[in-house]
């Protein structure tokens, strides 16, 4: 069992307060979908958990079963567990997604998981192609999700990994995610501004409420839905 735990996070971007003292802990086999409007800063607070030299920790830290990860650059909290997924991956030409794949699973050794992941994900027609180069958005999502679970971290962060996408291919998304989670023992911390995907993620996950940089509640994922869709942000967290 691993536990992931983000202690009174403070987070910069060009020297501006983005992340305001975030805490949250989660372990193995946990769900948590994180809601927050445009701009409120949930892709920073990723970000700052997986490591990326764009953002600046100023203070807070975060631990990985009891070790303080923070000093720590992206690729070694990824050699730990802690995988990323981008909101928008970058187009990698003269880089086959095959090749990325099998990098990663040497590294990470998950070769028996490959072509599971590309069945279930149904991205057959797409691991001979340049990574992500002319991909669309949808084929960009599963293809992302592909390569995080292929790290099989501990804890994957997937930012937005529905949007631009399909209701099927939202559905076999949900599904890689549930592997993860289910069958590899993997925490998620997924960020989403839809019902069909948390829907697909079924009960059991973790709503939270992210806004201006900060935490404003927790609870069921659905409840939580119910309320942000029927007041918005401004009224999603009080009773
Ligand atoms: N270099 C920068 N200088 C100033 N502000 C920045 C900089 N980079 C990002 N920001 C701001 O940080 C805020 C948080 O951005 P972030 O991408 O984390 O939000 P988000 O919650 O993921 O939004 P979305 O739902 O639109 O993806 C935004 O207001 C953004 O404009």
């Amino acid at each position: 069992m691993s536990r992931l735990e983000v202690d009174s996070l403070v987070a910069l971007v060009d020297g501006n307060e983005i992340v305001r003292g975030v805490s949250l802990t989660m372990q193995s086999g946990d769900k948590v979908l994180l809601f927050g409007p445009n701009g409120a800063g949930k892709t920073t607070l990723l970000s700052a958990i997986a490591g990326l030299p764009r953002v600046r920790v100023a203070s807070g830290r975060v631990l990985l079963d009891g070790e303080d990860v923070t000093p720590f650059p992206a690729f070694e909290r990824a050699r730990r567990g802690i995988a990323l997924a981008y909101q928008i991956p970058p187009e990698l030409t003269g880089v086959r997604v095959s090749r990325l794949a099998s990098l990663i699973a040497e590294r990470y050794g998950t070769h028996s998981l490959l072509q599971r992941l590309v069945d279930m994900l149904e991205i057959r027609h797409l691991v001979e192609r340049d990574a992500f180069r002319g991909f669309s958005g949808g084929e960009r999502k599963r293809v992302e999700v592909f390569l995080t679970a292929l790290m099989k971290p501990r804890f994957a962060l997937l930012d937005e990994p529905d949007s631009g996408v399909d209701v099927d291919s939202v559905k076999l998304i949900a599904r890689a995610i549930n592997f993860l989670v289910q069958d590899l023992g993997a925490g998620v911390v997924v960020v989403t501004h839809t019902r069909l995907l948390a829907e697909y993620l079924g009960g059991g996950a973790t709503g939270y409420v992210f806004n201006s940089g900060r935490i404003e509640c927790r609870g069921d994922t659905l409840e939580i839905l119910n309320r942000l869709e029927k007041r918005g942000f401004d009224g999603a967290c009080s009773e």
